[in-house]
Formats: structure tokens, C-alpha cells, sequence
């Protein structure tokens, strides 16, 4: 008897219906060497997967569930809304709700289009930033994941690291050339590409606190410089917030940094675990999108009434003192991990943003990708593997950051640094 017996069954069989058994890549668990742990119910912090095992969840669906997992209110007002109608293709008043709240929350944001996805927000701020500027280059940073868009899949991080597929195949190479790359956190070279390019850079596409090669925060002056230099030169600086919004800082991580970018894009948390995504900025800018202006835009379900309701509920959920919570729980984490790892001889780094908490097995200090993949990735599919027996569910890649919700607790923390200590006494060098 496997305690993943049905997981294994279920994956047995999607594996010839869905390319690979999965909808998105990182949850096939390829690097980790195992197959994907079929999910049934979440509640709070824990979810139960098919077998009846239970975990303390630190993906949340990979970042959108801040309060956890089907908080009553959020459920409560969900079904309430399908009750009423699920989609209109016709402006509803939830889509104002929630944009009042982002750009209330937000200094740098004037107006908002909602779309369905990250991508699409990412792929939508890209047509903008070249729209307005009339340029048609992006600069984005290696390992930076922002969504599948064509411009974007370059050097790019998350389950394209993971699998070690940084630049896909079809990406039409006269797409690609428009796309520039260099590391993260390497201001010079940022400045150098734009003392030679500077002209025909349309925008700078950054995750403020990079989340997709693992947790890499900017060094200090690193976003204070993008701002620079992009004011220098015309091109706008667009700040991919899909998973960082609303998850740093109550204001965001530009609230947090103190960098007004041009443009914001958000997913993830605004739309409290239903596909949401959206784009947004200054007045000046936003106001170049269709119907207001020439640069096109649109889709069947953007700002669908459910997913606006789980976003306005979720986010009039959280509070600055949530974000005070999530510095307390991050904390004794940390401690935790470090504790762990230093009293079994496990290399390790670990970085922090709020809470989105990065575990690196190496002991090298990682700023950037190429620092990242100093990690030991054989050492971590044994230690994702022995977790999950632990009943802890950690992202199933070195290159993707940990979570925390309001709905963890300090004894869910415990409990999980009492599984690191058993797990790294058995990995013990
Ligand atoms: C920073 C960032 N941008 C964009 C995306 C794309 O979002 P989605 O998966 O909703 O398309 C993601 C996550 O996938 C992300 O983490
Ligand atoms: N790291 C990605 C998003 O932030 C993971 C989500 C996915 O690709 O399915």
C-alpha cells in the first residue's frame, strides 16, 4: 500500500488525456522525480489530496490564496454571485468595486483593465508600453517568469527553468529579437544595454521582488535605478506584480520599495484563487487602450462577476496588520529553516520577502539565476518528497518561493519546522 495510491491511479490516466497528465507544467512534479499528488480539498492552511492525506499548503495555489483555502466569506459571497448571474460580457458594478480598491491602495495606479490571467495582463502591458512609446523593444531579466506570452518566454524562470526549456520553440525568432535579457539585479548592464539601445527600449519588465527562480528581493537601488534610467531614455517601466501584489506589502511591493512604475500588472491575489489578471497605471498611459484609444484589448470574460467578487472580498480582507501577521509567521519560519539546516550541515540560503520565503539548498548567497542554480536540485527532490510524507506541501521546484495565508497559524509554523528537523536529520551530510 502507496500512500499516494490514487494520485498514482489518477495520474495513470490523465497522463493520456492532457499533455504530460497536467494544465500547467509545474504541477507534473518532473524535477522532483515523482508523480503529481492529486488534489481534493483544501481548507484554511490544509489541503487533502485524493488518498486522504493532509498537508500544511505553502503553495496556495501558487500565491493567490492569501486568506487560504475556501474562507467562508469569500465562498459565501461567491455563491451568492452565481446565484445572480456568472458572466454578462456587460460592465457590471463589481468591476468598479474592485478597481476603486486597487487604485485606492496603490499610489502609482490611476486606472485598471481587468483581464482573465497574468498573462494576459503581461502580454496586454507589452502591446501598451510598445503602442505608446512607438519602440519595440523589452528588456526583462533572466529567470523572471511573466506569463507565456511570446515576447516573454526568453531566458524566462519558474516551470520553464524547472524544466530546463528557458526559450521555447515557437517563438517566431523575429519575436524573440525583440526581447532583451540580463541578469537580475545587475543594474550596470541594465544601464549599458540602454546607453547602446536606449532609443528603441519601449519598456522594462521587472518582478520587484523576483518569485519565479525561487525569492530574489532586489538589492537596494536596483528598482531605484530601473526607475532612472527608464525616465532617462522614454521607456516605461512596468512592474510584473502578479505575484507580489498585494502579497508584499498591503501597498504592493512598489508601496513597499517606494517606486512608482508606469505600469503594474496583477493577477494571483485580486482575484482570490479565480482566474483573474489586469494591467494598470497612470491615467496618461491607460487611456491609449481601446475603447479610449488605439492600442486594442479585449476578452469574453474579463472582469467576470465571480472572480471580481472573490478579489474585492479578499482584498477587503486583508489589513496593513495582515501584513504585520505575515512578517511575524515569516519569521519564525525563517528562523526555523535556518535552525534546521545549520544543525544538520544542510547547505542553504534562505531569502525572505514579506510573506513569499525562498529555500536555496547552497550555501552561495543568490541574488540572480545563475546564482540560484548553485542549489542542489538532486538534494531537493529528496527533500520536497520527504515534506510531502511529512504532511507539508511546498511548490515541487528549487525555483519557485514558498507562501503563507492569513489562515496559518504559529502552530501550523511549528509543525512545519518540526518536519524540517526530521526531514534534514535523515539528509544529514
Ligand atoms: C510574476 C508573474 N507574472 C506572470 C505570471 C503569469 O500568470 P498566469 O499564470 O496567471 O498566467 C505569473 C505566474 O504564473 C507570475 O508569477
Ligand atoms: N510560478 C508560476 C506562477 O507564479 C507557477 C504557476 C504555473 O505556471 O502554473
Amino acid at each position: 500500500m502507496n500512500r499516494y495510491d490514487k494520485s498514482i491511479q489518477a495520474f495513470s490516466e490523465s497522463i493520456h488525456l492532457m499533455p504530460g497528465g497536467v494544465n500547467s507544467p509545474v504541477r507534473a512534479f518532473k524535477s522532483v522525480n515523482a508523480d503529481p499528488i492529486f488534489m481534493e480539498s483544501g481548507s484554511g492552511a490544509i489541503i487533502k489530496d485524493i488518498d486522504g492525506n493532509e498537508y500544511i499548503d505553502y503553495v496556495l495555489s501558487w500565491g493567490p490564496l492569501i486568506l487560504g483555502h475556501s474562507h467562508p466569506e469569500v465562498v459565501k459571497a461567491i455563491q451568492e454571485q452565481v446565484a445572480k448571474g456568472s458572466s454578462f460580457g456587460a460592465p457590471t458594478l463589481l468591476e468598479t468595486k474592485l478597481a476603486q480598491i486597487i487604485i485606492d491602495r496603490v499610489p502609482s495606479i490611476e486606472m485598471v483593465r481587468f483581464v482573465s490571467s497574468g498573462t494576459e495582463a503581461t502580454m496586454a502591458a507589452l502591446r501598451l508600453a510598445r503602442g505608446v512609446t512607438g519602440r519595440d523593444i523589452i528588456l526583462k531579466f533572466e529567470g523572471s517568469y511573466h506569463g507565456h506570452g511570446d515576447s516573454l518566454l526568453i531566458k524566462a524562470g519558474s516551470g520553464v527553468a524547472t524544466l530546463g526549456l528557458p526559450d521555447s520553440p515557437g517563438v517566431p525568432a523575429d519575436i524573440a529579437k525583440n526581447t532583451m535579457t540580463v541578469a537580475y539585479n545587475d543594474l550596470e548592464a541594465v544601464q549599458t544595454v540602454f546607453e547602446t539601445f536606449g532609443d528603441k527600449i519601449a519598456g522594462v519588465i521587472v518582478e520587484p521582488v523576483a518569485g519565479n527562480m525561487g525569492v530574489v528581493p532586489p538589492k537596494p537601488g536596483f528598482l531605484e535605478g530601473l526607475r532612472a534610467v527608464t525616465e532617462q531614455y522614454g521607456a516605461l517601466l512596468i512592474f510584473d506584480e502578479v505575484m507580489t501584489g498585494f502579497r508584499v506589502d498591503y501597498t504592493c511591493a512598489q508601496g513597499y520599495f517606494g517606486i512608482n512604475p508606469d505600469l503594474t500588472c496583477l493577477g494571483k491575489v485580486v482575484g482570490g484563487g479565480l482566474p483573474v489578471g489586469a494591467f494598470a497605471g497612470k491615467r496618461e498611459i491607460m487611456e491609449h487602450i481601446a475603447p479610449a484609444g488605439p492600442v486594442y484589448q479585449a476578452g469574453t470574460l474579463s472582469g467576470n462577476p465571480l472572480a471580481m467578487t472573490a478579489g474585492i472580498e479578499t482584498l477587503s480582507r486583508l489589513t496593513p496588520e495582515s501584513y504585520e501577521y505575515f512578517k511575524k509567521l515569516g519569521d519564525q519560519l525563517e528562523a526555523g529553516i535556518r535552525e534546521a539546516a545549520t544543525k544538520y550541515n544542510i547547505p542553504h540560503t534562505v531569502n525572505r520577502a514579506g510573506s513569499m520565503i525562498g529555500l536555496f539548498l547552497t550555501n552561495e548567497e543568490v541574488v540572480d539565476f545563475e546564482t540560484a542554480k548553485t542549489s542542489d536540485l538532486t538534494l531537493f527532490a529528496e527533500y520536497f518528497k520527504l515534506m510531502a510524507e511529512e504532511g507539508v506541501y511546498l511548490p515541487p521546484s528549487q525555483f519557485e518561493g514558498l507562501f503563507i495565508s492569513t489562515a496559518h497559524t504559529e502552530e501550523h509554523i511549528a509543525k512545519t519546522v518540526d518536519a524540517f528537523h526530521k526531514v534534514f536529520a535523515k539528509l544529514a551530510r
